[in-house]
């Protein structure tokens, strides 16, 4: 007994050996399903059937404000359909009566049955226009009601601050909201589906009561099972889909690194691609009987299920043949009643299941709906003063900035000053708070202590659209946007339109030219390798296009702006990157300053002023000759990479291991 009514355990997850082995145990992803197991796990039918106006109500809301006529003119041909279903009845009925309770000769009953059934024609055709009404009206809803959850989804995400993307407990919400939009789209379904359903039953639950009070206590004792195995299944399923959901996910990190780009070297000089299909293979044969077992137990509750909504169904019908033989109710109303039964129980059975999807999907929508409060709170704030102009410098006072989830800072108490027209460099080992200045730098982040002036203006009080407009970046791992060659230069800034000559100077800037021309179609050429006919550049091709990038939104930034350049030359070889050093230096104007953050010392020696960080501090500054005679950091570092290309006296070998022959 407790196997079909108690209540639904989750099994305990089976780890493959396969997953052992590769992931030391079950992965456990803190994200999607898993944070929904226990309010799906709580799922019972009257849960469910609680939880259902609200569910309605929130669906409703939705579609209202996405295209209110067509959702009037779902909700009107539902009922319609409803009143349809409930008239269709009675026409039977009156047909039934004509039928077996009327008199006169085989011809007279035939003519009496006409109207009946002509009605009962006419009430169909109705019901099959609303029918399409409904699905076309529906059919405009759902994709509305997706895009507006989906727009609304994007513009949160891109308007919340730098930290919060950086905020694994964000960035999880923002994994989580991503399946909302497609839910509520579903949503819309089940609800119209429901809502049919209530109607139907309703109004078949008014016919039965009218032909005998007795049928409706029977309609739903015949129900109840169906309902009953529905939900079970459905409960069953959810279990399983916990329980398991860790390894499908497994098994298609798997299947995704097999088939993905950048692993395609490894996955096969290394053979990494038939040791992991084997894995995918054992992993994927577990979750096969896990399937299995829940198909049987499927089958098992169903059957059940049937049995005892036939059990119901007899004893229906024995009530019904003990009223008849008693003259408590005639053949007619009996005939109708039994066709009333069979459609009453249908329409509670699918009435059970939508409420079922109604509940799954609506925990999607409501942590979409979680995610838009939380990125509502972590926005970037709108409004606040203009930035002043001209701006002289740009001042970092005694600034700290800690990432959330760490203790020790990684800037703690920097003061630097950037004036306009100057380059200044910024060094220090990996890990020493580079990049972190840099996105203080340029308004991604605001300083926790201290302060960063642009003018006498205080970076926290000004508008924050207006500071990224006076900034310029070009990163080690710039975006490359699957664009045009053209589109990839003018995304430095979007707003301003360009045609490919427009960006021309900005190509001669970057010595991009030579890139250019090796392009099928030159600017217009589509830069993507996942596209038919698109081109995909190397690494340095790629760093000349993002220094195009910085030249135009430079070129076409108001005054005082700042410039930022972070490894900018990385990937390009040593004559390309002392070509890049001067042109980045060039960029420097009366009214902007460049900041570049670069490992090459080579490449800092000409900037006016150089600031050495360590450990998120400041541990010197000022000029190459200054620091080189101070004898300090910035001295050993750069001696260290000069030594690197010293004349070689004599390259001491290492002593090869010994290796004794076992023979
Ligand atoms: N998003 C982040 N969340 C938490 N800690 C971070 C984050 N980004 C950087 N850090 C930490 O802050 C410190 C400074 O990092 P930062 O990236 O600024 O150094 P860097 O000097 O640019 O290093 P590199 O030369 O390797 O690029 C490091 O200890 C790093 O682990």
């Amino acid at each position: 007994m407790k196997r079909f009514f108690g209540r639904v355990q989750m099994a305990e997850p089976r780890v493959s050996d396969a997953e052992r082995e590769l992931f030391g145990g079950p992965l456990r992803y803190d994200m999607g399903w898993s944070q929904h197991e226990h309010a799906t796990l709580d799922l019972t039918m009257m849960s469910a059937l609680r939880s259902m106006p609200k569910l309605v109500a929130t669906t409703l809301r939705m579609a209202w404000h996405a295209d209110r006529r067509a959702l009037t003119a779902v909700v009107v041909s539902e009922i319609g359909q409803g009143i349809a279903a409930a008239a269709a009845l009675l026409a039977v009925n009156a047909v039934m009566h004509a039928l077996l309770g009327g008199s006169g000769n085989a011809t007279q009953r035939l003519h009496a049955l006409l109207p009946g059934l002509l009605a009962a024609a006419g009430i169909a055709v109705v019901n099959s226009a609303l029918a399409g009404w409904s699905t076309a009206r529906a059919g405009r809803l759902e994709p509305l009601v997706e895009r507006i959850a989906t727009t609304q989804y994007l513009a949160a995400a891109t308007s919340v601050e730098l930290e919060a993307i950086d905020d694994p407990d964000f960035r999880r919400l923002v994994d989580i909201a991503q399946y909302g939009p497609a839910s509520a789209r579903r949503m819309i379904g089940a609800c119209v589906a429901a809502l049919n359903g209530v109607i139907s039953l309703i109004t078949t639950a008014g016919v039965l009561t009218i032909l005998h009070p007795a049928l409706l206590p029977l309609l739903i004792l015949i129900a109840a099972p169906r309902g009953w195995g529905a939900m079970r299944v459905a409960q069953e399923r959810y279990v399983s889909v916990m329980s398991w959901i860790e390894h499908v996910r497994a098994s298609r990190l798997i299947g995704n690194l097999l088939t993905e780009r950048t692993a395609a070297h490894e996955v096969r000089v290394h053979g990494v691609g038939d040791f992991l299909l084997s894995r995918y293979e054992r992993m994927a044969e577990s979750a096969e009987t896990e399937q299995e077992r829940l198909a049987s137990s499927k089958a098992l509750t169903e059957w059940v299920a049937g049995a005892l909504s036939g059990l119901a169904m007899a004893a229906t019908y024995g009530t019904m043949f003990w009223l008849i033989t008693n003259g408590h109710m005639s053949l007619a109303v009996a005939g109708t009643a039994v066709i009333a039964v069979r459609s009453g129980s249908a329409s509670l059975g699918a009435l059970v299941m939508n409420v079922n999807q109604l509940h799954e999907e609506s925990l999607y929508v409501r942590d979409h709906g979680r995610f838009l409060e939380r990125a509502a709170e972590r926005a970037i704030p709108g409004g606040g003063s203009p930035v002043p102009d001209p701006v002289e410098r740009i001042v970092l006072d005694q600034v700290v900035y800690r990432y959330p989830d760490r203790e020790t800072p990684a800037l703690d108490q920097v003061s630097l000053t950037l004036p306009m027209g100057s380059v200044t460099a910024v060094v220090g080992e990996n890990g020493s708070g580079k990049s972190t200045l840099m996105k203080l730098l340029s308004g991604l982040l605001l300083p926790q202590e201290g302060t960063l002036r642009w003018g006498d203006a205080e970076v926290g009080g000004l508008d924050r659209s207006e500071v990224f407009s006076r900034v310029a970046l070009l990163t080690q791992d710039f975006q490359r946007w699957p664009v045009t060659a053209a589109m990839n230069i003018r995304l430095g800034r979007p707003a301003h339109a360009a045609s490919p000559e427009d960006l021309q100077a900005s190509v001669d800037h970057a010595g991009a030219g030579p890139v250019v021309a090796k392009l099928p179609d030159g600017l217009r050429s589509l830069l993507a390798r996942m596209f038919r006919g698109a081109i995909e550049l190397s690494g340095g091709e790629w760093q000349k296009i993002g220094l195009a990038r910085t030249h135009w939104r430079s070129s076409t930034s108001q005054a005082g702006s700042v410039l930022i350049v972070d490894e900018p030359t990385s990937a390009l070889d040593p004559e390309a990157e002392i070509e890049a050093f001067d042109r980045i230096r060039r960029l420097a104007g009366p009214h902007r300053a460049v900041v570049l953050v670069t490992h090459r010392m080579s490449g800092v020696r000409h900037a006016d002023r150089i600031y050495v960080l360590h450990r998120g501090r400041l541990a010197e500054h000022g000029s190459h000759d200054e620091l080189m005679a101070a004898q300090g950091r910035y001295a050993a570092m750069f001696d260290a990479q000069a030594a690197q290309y010293a004349p070689i006296a004599r390259i001491p070998r290492p002593a090869s291991p010994t290796v004794t022959d076992p023979a």
